[in-house]
């Protein structure tokens, strides 16, 4: 990038729009001295200026002049750049100060001069995170049957949910991607609403160029007076002169026959890329979508209509995240042949690259995610019951978490995969299969008792035979918050009250494992201890249930 410097404030101009610090501004410059363009040979327009202004707008616009005269003047000094372009721009200025919406943007901008003298990107990028999280929030909403109970066939590996009364099937996924747009993702909504308002008839995206059609002056006019607003380091006479270079084409979003914004690029047909010149959305409609909307309508258009494979444009730094989100990259994979010396240079920007897939429905990617989702969904349906929602258990508790009378079943459980050999995670049976309760707890008691000895004699017990002292380390209980130990343990086993099912047990035992390896760190011989115990533990649990005591 060329970073020419210049002798006057006035010729230091970069399209930079939101960026207000000095040094940005003082590094940026765009004006025809580094404006590096080569037109080629071949050109349409062969290196001359289209006629301009058009026959309609005689005398309206009045200056025409070849770029370099316009570096000439902006290297002046202010007061001569601010007088040219007024000499250029006097009539849109008029249109400048009856646009609410540039008025809403210049007092936007004087706020955040004054809140953050560098950049206003980091207040900018947090609005745009807040909106996002709050379309992300919304797609995070469940979707069952509305009534709650009208369950459906799980599908080809599902359970058969249908028939089972009380099971709530998540809504078919036909109706989740389309019908209910919160759960598909903030992109698409959008996407899908503009669509709408396409299909509506209230919002327009039209492709023109200086055609002298009276309708399309007037857009290309208020498109240039947003680029004006947006791109304030841009040389206005700059922007003029290219949105009404015949060689340049203009895609604009139109709502109520007003520009909302729009893409200026330069089509070079024959090297089947473009350059995006100028990319501008009016400052109270940005961060709606519409930046993106018409991102993908010119893909669309500029593959269809002009045959290109690729856009390049010098991305104003503050701007390069949102052309990272419209697919460009700051790696250039275009054959440097194909465009080097056609394209403008400019400071303060980041040269990019997009390539334009040759098949995807630019205009109509909602549909095509919204497809992808189905499809992914679907898939996942087959391998896995997940939409099929149960309705619980009615578990009942006394005091210390203890269920009153004995699940026999919790529903989906089996369904999910689980097996009765899951050790840890069963009711405590012996092999007598006793119903006896008292004859069950003794069994139990015995079985957790001969663990805890088995423990006990095990050379890695010595970190847990007692509670961790505080005086020892003090900030053990800042750290381990529900501390365990096997004395504690064994009072609770020795109440034959306390553990009623071998899962709390169980439960006591990883505690006291998993804090010592949350306090202390792999190396350490407390770690290490607590893996082969548990690894001891676990060996003795599985030995002692084969030989004669049985979890189910
Ligand atoms: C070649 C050049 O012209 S470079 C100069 C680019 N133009 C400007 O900087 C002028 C001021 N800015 C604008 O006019 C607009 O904000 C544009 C054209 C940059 C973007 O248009 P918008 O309508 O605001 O974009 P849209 O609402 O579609 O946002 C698309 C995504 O880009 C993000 N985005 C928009 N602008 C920016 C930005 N400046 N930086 C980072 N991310 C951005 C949005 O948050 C959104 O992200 P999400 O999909 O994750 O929610």
């Amino acid at each position: 990038m060329d970073s020419h410097s210049h002798g006057g404030a006035g010729a230091l101009r970069s399209r930079s729009s939101q960026s207000q610090s000095p040094s940005h501004s003082a590094s940026a410059s765009a004006t025809s001295s580094i404006h590096k363009r080569k037109l080629p040979p071949t050109s349409d327009d062969g290196g001359h200026v289209p006629p301009f202004p058009p026959s309609s707008f005689d005398g309206a616009l009045t200056s025409n002049d070849d770029l370099e005269s316009i570096s000439a003047r902006g290297n002046d000094s202010d007061s001569d750049d601010d007088s040219e372009e007024d000499a250029v721009v006097d009539d849109d200025e008029e249109e400048f100060d009856h646009d609410s919406s540039m008025r809403t943007f210049t007092a936007a901008r004087l706020d955040n001069s004054n809140n953050n003298n560098n950049s206003n990107s980091a207040p900018r990028n947090s609005k745009l995170k807040s909106e996002s999280n709050s379309n992300n929030n919304n797609s995070g909403v469940k979707i069952e049957n509305s009534d709650g109970s009208a369950a459906k066939d799980a599908g080809a590996g599902g359970a058969a949910g249908g028939s089972v009364p009380g099971i709530v099937v998540k809504e078919d996924a036909t109706m989740i991607f389309t019908d209910n747009l919160q759960t598909s993702g903030a992109y698409t909504a959008r996407e899908e609403s503009l669509k709408k308002e396409e299909e509506a008839g209230r919002l327009n995206f039209v492709c023109l160029s200086n055609d002298g059609v009276d309708d399309h002056m007037v857009w290309l006019i208020g498109l240039k007076n947003i680029f004006a607003r947006q791109l304030p380091n841009m040389p206005k006479e700059y922007i003029v002169r290219l949105v009404m270079d015949r060689s340049h084409k203009s895609v604009m979003v139109i709502r109520r026959n007003h520009v909302v914004g729009g893409i200026t690029y330069r089509p070079y047909v024959n090297q089947k890329f473009g350059e995006i010149a100028f990319c501008a959305i009016t400052a109270d409609e940005q961060v709606k979508g519409y930046g993106t909307r018409l991102m993908n309508h010119l893909k669309q258009f500029a593959r269809d209509e002009d045959g290109l494979t690729h856009f390049l444009t010098y991305a104003d730094n503050n701007a390069v995240g949102y052309f990272i989100k419209q697919g460009f990259t700051k790696e250039i994979h275009l054959d440097k042949d194909r465009w080097q010396g056609y394209i403008k240079d400019y400071d303060g920007g980041v040269l990019m690259e997009c390539k334009i897939d040759p098949k995807l429905p630019y205009t109509d990617l909602s549909t095509m995610i919204c497809r992808q989702r189905q499809a992914i969904d679907e898939k996942i349906r087959e391998l896995s019951n997940c939409h099929i929602v149960y309705p619980g258990i009615d578990f009942q508790k006394k005091e210390a978490g203890i269920p009153k009378k004995i699940i026999k079943d919790i529903p989906g459980l089996r369904e999910a995969g689980w097996t009765p050999d899951q050790w840890g995670h069963s009711r405590f049976r012996t092999s007598s299969a006793s119903t006896d309760s008292a004859a069950n707890q003794k069994h139990l008691t015995a079985f957790m008792r001969s663990l805890l000895k088995t423990m006990y004699d095990h050379g890695d017990t010595w970190p847990f035979k007692e509670p961790v002292d505080a005086r020892d380390v003090p900030d053990y209980y800042d750290i381990i918050k529900d501390p365990m130990d096997l004395k504690t343990m064994s009072k609770r086993v020795e109440s034959e009250q306390y553990y009623v099912t071998f899962e709390m047990f169980v439960a006591d035992v990883r505690r006291m494992f998993s804090n010592a390896r949350t306090y202390n760190s792999p190396e350490t011989i407390y770690y290490k201890c607590s893996t082969r115990l548990e690894s001891h533990f676990q060996s003795k649990v599985t030995g002692g249930l084969q030989s004669g005591t049985k979890i189910q």
